[in-house]
């Protein structure tokens, strides 16, 4: 097969392939060029609701199906990732930019993710509470929530529906997702490995099309009893006001403004080494990337002439080339809000260290840019950057870089390097985020749960956490036997 065979150019919606109503269809495109690679339906309310008339058919058989039966669709599934990977990859860095290298990863860890939650199913144990009086009995009792509506963005278009796929379908619920605009196929590959694996028709739908009339209809249909979104914290607060009309439950995966702090005591390679990973991976465009690189004053100059000769040394181009290490940015809008950072950092004093300029490929391609003297008063202290641009800080104490670390209405990913044990339990204790990387700037992992605090979300995705997401908790009081 070739990355063509997997570019389903329509919906998969109670088991067929189908069009837009009206035949409409949205045009993709090759970030790097603008060329169009192909279309997909511009599906809206009607489409959607049939799709969660057919998933909410699927779901009590789908619920009642024994617990192997399910873990060993899941397992046909991550086979069907796996023995695919490369053309899944490659289809993923046609339609979204990244290297080859990170698509393939990208590809392995869904892949994993569905490899975990078929294990995780197994254990998603109720529990048996001693009662405060005599004859009583209380039990706890687990249950799949029901329909699930999915909403995911660009920047990882597999994996980001992985982490939610495979949990709902581990514990039995149908799903209704919705990929980005920008990268559907990736997501309507998902569609086509589940017919692969065998997943009964109703059970596994994707729909392409307007955000707003897509989106609307799961928020209104109270057959859906969850929403789980991965996207921006202004879309994301905008569902959460509407998930309340029918008490859904609600996973946001939101946006990050994460610090990378390198104390005077940190390997200052493995530090290095940890912002390359942190901060240009997927050019930027993850919302754990780092955002704001604090570095104390003893260990600062080293840090930057290192930093930068690593930032000079990345290769930019088509991720489909050989070596390519940062490929374009999504589009025009995210290279002009870097451009936007980077003149505001200027005026207010920032020395452009290296890059700061579109790149010489022209199109979405940007240089990696480092700023020296950055300040709590830039704009991207508080907002995130979402591209390839390293702002350097300088501190003197721990206290002050855990006050400027925790500046923020964002609390997703922090990252400290340091050799000092106590200290990093204290960095624990002070920062206020969801996760930590004590010297490691790559922390996803399908055995840890994935989230933030404050304005970056609510939920887990992966851990055992990711399956109770997707779980009702019931109680049963049984009395006078
Ligand atoms: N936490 C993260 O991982 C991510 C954070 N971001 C942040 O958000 C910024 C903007 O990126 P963007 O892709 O526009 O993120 P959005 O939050 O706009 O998009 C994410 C998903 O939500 C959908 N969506 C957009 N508007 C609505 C709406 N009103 N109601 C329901 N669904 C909607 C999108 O659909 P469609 O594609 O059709 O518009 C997409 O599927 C980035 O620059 C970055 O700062 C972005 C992506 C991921
Ligand atoms: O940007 C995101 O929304 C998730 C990042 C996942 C990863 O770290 O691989």
């Amino acid at each position: 097969m070739a990355f063509q065979d997997w570019m389903k150019q329509a919906n998969l919606i109670d088991g067929d392939w189908v069009g837009a109503d009206g035949g409409a269809t949205i045009d993709v495109t090759n970030p790097v060029d603008g060329s169009v690679i192909g279309t997909v339906p511009k599906a809206g309310k009607a489409e959607t609701e049939r799709a969660i008339a057919a998933a909410q058919a699927a779901f009590a058989g789908f619920r009642d199906m024994a617990l192997m039966e399910r873990c060993a669709l899941l397992w046909k599934l991550h086979d069907a990732l796996m023995d695919n990977q490369k053309d899944l990859a490659e289809l993923l860095t046609v339609e979204m930019g990244k290297p080859m290298a990170e698509s393939v990863g990208e590809i392995a860890i869904g892949a994993q993710y569905v490899r975990w939650f078929a294990e995780e199913a197994r254990r998603a144990k109720g529990e048996i509470v001693p009662a405060g009086v005599n004859g009583r009995r209380i039990l706890v009792t687990k249950h799949a929530i029901g329909v699930v509506g999915m909403i995911t963005p660009w920047n990882f278009p597999s994996s980001m529906l992985a982490r939610k796929v495979a949990p709902a379908l581990a514990v039995g619920c149908p799903i209704v997702a919705k990929p980005a605009t920008a990268t559907p196929y990736s997501g309507l590959a998902w569609g086509a490995l589940a017919e692969q694996a065998g997943y009964p028709k109703g059970v596994v739908n994707i729909l392409t099309g307007g955000a707003r009339d897509i989106a609307g209809a799961m928020m209104a249909a109270p057959e859906v009893r969850k929403i789980t979104f991965t996207g921006s914290t202004e879309v994301g607060k905008e569902l959460i006001r509407q998930s309340a009309d029918t008490v859904k439950k609600v996973s946001m995966e939101l946006g990050g403004n994460a610090p990378f702090i390198v104390f005077d005591d940190a390997d200052l390679e493995a530090a290095v080494e940890g912002t390359m990973v942190s901060k240009f991976r997927n050019a930027g465009q993850t919302c754990v990337c780092a955002n704001r690189i604090y570095v104390q004053s003893g260990i600062h100059d080293a840090f930057v002439a290192r930093l930068k000769e690593r930032t000079e040394a990345l290769k930019v181009g088509d991720g489909r080339e050989a070596g390519v290490e940062q490929g374009p940015m999504i589009d025009q809008a995210a290279v002009e809000k870097v451009e936007e950072f980077v003149t505001d950092a200027r005026e207010k004093g920032g020395e452009i260290v290296t890059g700061g300029r579109r790149h010489a490929n022209g199109g979405t391609f940007f240089q990696p840019t480092v700023v020296t003297g950055a300040t709590q008063a830039m704009k991207f202290a508080t907002e995130e950057i979402f591209g390839p641009l390293a702002p350097v800080f300088r501190f003197d104490t721990e206290d002050e870089a855990i006050e400027m670390a925790n500046a923020t209405v964002y609390g997703l990913a922090c990252y400290a390097y340091t050799k000092d044990l106590g200290r990093a339990f204290r960095l624990n204790e002070g920062l206020q985020y969801g996760m930590i990387g004590i010297n490691s700037g790559l922390i996803t992992t399908v055995e840890a749960p994935f989230g933030g605090v404050k304005e970056s979300g609510l939920g887990k995705e992966g851990g055992s956490q990711g399956l109770e997401d997707y779980l009702e908790t019931k109680y049963v009081c049984i009395d006078g036997i």
